[in-house]
């Protein structure tokens, strides 16, 4: 991977407007789980303390917006990690009913909570585990997801032996100095949130897909 392997696209507006929908089709569970991670917040550090209730759901409209991504629409099976609180899996799980999620985080009280949420939740299609995923093992092919958790060449290197086809990352736009190494293997296609929307929290905010050649 090399920086001048990167494409750059523009989210369009209307996938801005496509999640809008999806959060409207599903806002009594999305609310639901958004009261759960506030609680849950109050008791464990899931994100940060004192952040209004309005920012949460925020990144859950953030956490969302790879639906309309081919990498994201081809997968059945999605494994989150460094999820926290369940971000981005838990949102995705919830819109997503017929794909099965694993969300993954290092901090066992941490995926307690995910737990308990999503048992709250009735979710049949998420399940969370506690371990670094560097010491995961998982034999059928998926994506992986992962928001603010890890650098993008850090997260390429420990999962190098797991059968991913594709990483989802949630990043900054400054994340090109975070890829380095040989280029042949992969292809880097970097998504700008903000061009087309013009909204304040995405500004400098992108999704980048690392795929497998
Ligand atoms: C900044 S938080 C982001 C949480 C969530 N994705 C969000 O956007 O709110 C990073 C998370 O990565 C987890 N983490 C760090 N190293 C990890 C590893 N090797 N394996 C799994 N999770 C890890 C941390 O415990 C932490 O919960």
């Amino acid at each position: 991977m090399k920086q001048s392997d990167i494409t750059y696209h523009d989210v369009p507006r209307e996938t801005f407007l496509y999640v809008d929908e999806l959060i409207d089709q599903n806002k009594e569970q999305l609310n639901t789980y958004l009261d759960r991670l506030l609680w849950w917040n109050k008791r464990i550090n899931l994100v940060s303390r004192d952040v209004p209730r309005e920012t949460i759901f925020e990144h859950i409209r953030h956490s969302l917006l790879i639906h309309r991504l081919p990498a994201y629409q081809n997968s059945s099976l999605i494994v989150d990690t460094g999820t926290g609180g369940g971000l981005p899996g838990m949102p995705l799980a919830i819109t997503s009913p017929e794909k099965e999620f694993i969300l993954n985080d290092i901090v066992t009280k941490k995926v307690m909570a995910v737990k308990q949420m999503a048992r709250t939740l009735g979710l049949k299609n998420a399940s969370a585990v506690d371990f670094s995923i560097e010491k995961a093992t998982i034999n059928r092919e998926f994506l992986m997801v992962t928001k603010h958790a890890f650098k993008i060449n850090d997260l390429v290197q420990m999962t190098s032996g797991l059968p991913w086809q594709n990483i989802i990352f949630y990043k900054g736009m400054n994340f090109a100095d975070e890829i380095s190494g040989p280029s042949e293997e992969f292809s880097v296609n970097a998504y700008d949130l903000y061009k087309e929307s013009r909204e304040s929290f995405y500004k400098n905010k992108a999704l980048v897909v690392i795929s497998r050649s």
